[in-house]
């Protein structure tokens, strides 16, 4: 869908030149909600601006939509951009129009008439979740809802890709979920594929389903969300990863663990992946009798299924507690007993 070959982009500045984006290779699969993410400077924002040639490439390849972007003609280019979209941290929008014409603009520009822009505008407010508001201004609106009409503006042409540029990062956390759930409602019943750029691995965790981690111009790691949340192989990764599996209580809360519970056995869950979840606390309690004492925990929900770890006491006869011991290590949840800290 998306193939990036060799792509640079070097600034020259007077004093220096900056190579922003330095031999950049990927590939973006169609439908697919795909995450980039790094630190300040890590060459993000030129990259996906890149995408669309709002910037253009020092040297490399774009191939998208079946279209080689990197070598079109500006009128050409003009025509691809309309399979295009584009959201941004500051939403961009026209503050002298109301929602309504501002998601009309792209509509216009296109030349559609004006029953076609009236009835399309409609629906897209519909699909964003702004019914009722098509005659407020942008002041007029929260920073949530100035987002949506900006996803609006965007799905306006019926794109086949969106770009998203730092698209929460204006947004309190709370809002930054509604949209994050909008953009995973799109990409679903659009089949729209997806690629954002962030710093906050929330955004990653949430919605994406393969990332790519980004530091000087270059990508240094990449795969599947879950893959990289599990073995993350960088620095920079392990630092971003930190950012939302990091459980600062776990060894405190361990301490506390071994001087209180004394009977039977603690032992630590660890889940991966989609075919697993908590169930299996349920069915041990139900199979075997013992009883199952939840101490501590940490479980986070990803695109690509749960992962986490649990620290649990299983009290009973030894052989009952051996044998359910015996039967968790038949599951795909990986067990520890007695863990260290
Ligand atoms: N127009 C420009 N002229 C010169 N240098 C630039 C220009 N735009 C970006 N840069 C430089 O390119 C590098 C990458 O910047 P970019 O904005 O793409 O990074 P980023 O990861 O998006 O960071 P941020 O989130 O802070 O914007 C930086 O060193 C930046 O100073």
């Amino acid at each position: 869908m998306i193939s990036i070959k060799d792509l640079s982009k070097v600034f020259k500045t007077k004093d220096q030149d900056v190579r922003a984006v330095d031999k950049l290779n990927l590939s973006i699969d169609k439908g697919e909600i795909f995450g980039v993410i790094g630190y300040s400077g890590a060459g993000k924002s030129t990259f996906i601006r890149l995408l669309n040639r709002l910037e253009e490439p020092t040297s490399g390849n774009i191939q998208m939509n079946d279209q080689n972007l990197t070598g079109l003609s500006k009128n050409k280019l003009r025509i691809a951009r309309q399979e295009i979209g584009m959201i941004f941290q500051h939403f961009n929008l026209l503050w002298s129009r109301t929602v309504f014409d501002n998601i009309a603009f792209p509509l216009e520009i296109a030349g559609i008439a004006k029953s076609k822009r009236v009835e399309r505008v409609n629906e897209l407010i519909e699909l964003v979740g702004l019914s009722g508001r098509g005659n407020s201004y942008p002041s007029q609106l929260s920073g949530g809802q100035k987002q949506r009409v900006g996803i609006a503006r965007a799905l306006a042409n019926n794109p086949k890709v969106l770009l998203c540029d730092e698209a929460t990062s204006a947004l309190d956390p709370e809002t930054t979920d509604s949209i994050l759930d909008l953009l995973v409602n799109i990409n679903e019943k659009l089949g729209l594929t997806i690629v954002l750029i962030t710093h906050e691995m929330h955004v990653i965790r949430k919605i994406c389903h393969r990332v790519a981690v980004m530091e000087s111009g270059r990508i240094v790691e990449a795969g599947d969300v879950l893959d990289v949340f599990l073995h993350p192989k960088e620095k920079v990764t392990k630092r971003f990863v930190d950012q939302v599996m990091g459980d600062p209580d776990r060894e405190d809360s361990l301490h506390l663990i071994n001087q209180n519970y004394k009977a039977g056995e603690v032992i630590q869950l660890h889940f991966v992946g989609e075919n697993t979840n908590q169930a299996l606390i349920s069915e041990l309690s139900r199979e075997f009798t013992i009883d199952v004492n939840i101490l501590h925990g940490k479980i986070t929900q990803t695109q690509k299924g749960a992962y986490g770890t649990m620290l649990v006491q299983l009290v009973g006869d030894q052989d009952e507690v051996d044998r359910s011991i015996a039967y968790i290590k038949t599951t795909s949840v990986e067990v520890e007993v007695s863990p260290d800290v």
